[in-house]
């Protein structure tokens, strides 16, 4: 499966540092969005719920709404501020996720929207599988007490690039999505995601370079900064992993941008070398990727 990615591309994942104040969270975003953009990236991450601290407490009061779209600046500043973005900056802008209300189901979402170098949104992805866990003595978050998950596989086309994918987070412990996304032309699997210290350590790089070498694609993982004073403390460690599953580049844990240099010849190679693509046997198995639930 050669040529799924039509020409080079310069990723940059931005490690913001976020707080409380929305105004100053997206202001704070569109400095490092513009350094990244100087810096010659032509796709630009921010990280999970970048616009507001994360936690199920805060979803509510931080919520915006994006439905019918596009929505009034009233009804969502951070939509406004990321289109002007990516129109100045003539990138594609993938804006981590925000909180989302839909006034019509009265349901929140924790929600990515991704705009074009004409600041046209390309894409909107709903966190799918939501983050419910409970580790006794370490960790315990119920999204699915404030979030109503979304229902479909986010797949794109970035014209002249090729086809990416959107899923958030916790999206990436579930292999299937990631495998549907890649098996259907996917050159990069990207999530905007806040671990924390606990599942960070244990399995945020296992994870980015598990759907690597399972789908040979380029994954990229953006972190907001680790904040200690918050009361989730995201893990950090953004990261894009090639399709050897080999690490390009990794942040620490504060405030940094990582960049890396995506080729064509990275996947074709590497799918050369071991051609797991044409040896699939759907006979013995089904291909899952033909009943998926997509808006391609
Ligand atoms: N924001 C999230 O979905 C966190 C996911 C996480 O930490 C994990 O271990 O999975």
């Amino acid at each position: 499966m050669a040529g799924l990615l039509k020409k080079p591309l310069k990723l940059a994942l931005v490690q913001l540092a976020t707080g409380a104040d929305k105004t100053a969270n997206i202001a704070r975003a569109r400095a490092r969005v513009l350094e990244a953009s100087q810096a010659g990236a032509s796709l630009i991450v921010l990280p999970e719920c970048f616009n507001s601290p994360y936690g199920c407490q805060y979803f509510p009061s931080y919520a915006e709404t994006l439905l019918p779209s596009p929505p009034t600046k009233d009804q969502s500043p951070t939509f406004h501020a990321l289109s002007s973005l990516a129109l100045e900056t003539k990138t594609y802008l993938l804006g981590g996720s925000i909180p989302e209300y839909e006034t019509e189901t009265k349901k929140y979402h924790n929600t990515s929207l991704l705009f074009s170098p004409e600041g046209e949104l390309v894409a909107t992805h709903r966190k799918v599988h939501l983050f419910d866990i409970d580790i006794p003595g370490k960790i315990t978050f119920r999204e699915s007490e404030v979030l109503s998950p979304g229902n479909k596989i986010t797949l794109v086309d970035l014209p002249p690039y090729g086809k990416i994918a959107i899923a958030i987070c916790y999206d990436i412990r579930f292999p299937e999505l990631a495998m549907i996304a890649a098996r259907r032309g996917a050159f990069l699997l990207l999530y905007p995601g806040a671990f924390n210290l606990t599942t960070g350590a244990l399995h945020w790089s296992l994870q980015a370079r598990a759907r690597a070498v399972d789908n040979q694609v380029y994954v990229g993982l953006c972190s907001p900064a680790r904040d200690m004073e918050a009361s989730y403390n995201a893990w950090g460690h953004s990261m894009v992993v090639d399709p050897n599953a080999g690490v390009v580049v990794e942040a620490g844990e504060k405030e940094e941008i990582v960049y890396a240099d995506l080729e064509g010849k990275a996947i074709e190679e590497t799918r050369k070398g071991i051609p797991i693509y044409d040896q699939r046997r759907f006979d013995v198995y089904e291909d899952i990727s033909r009943k998926a639930r997509f808006e391609e």
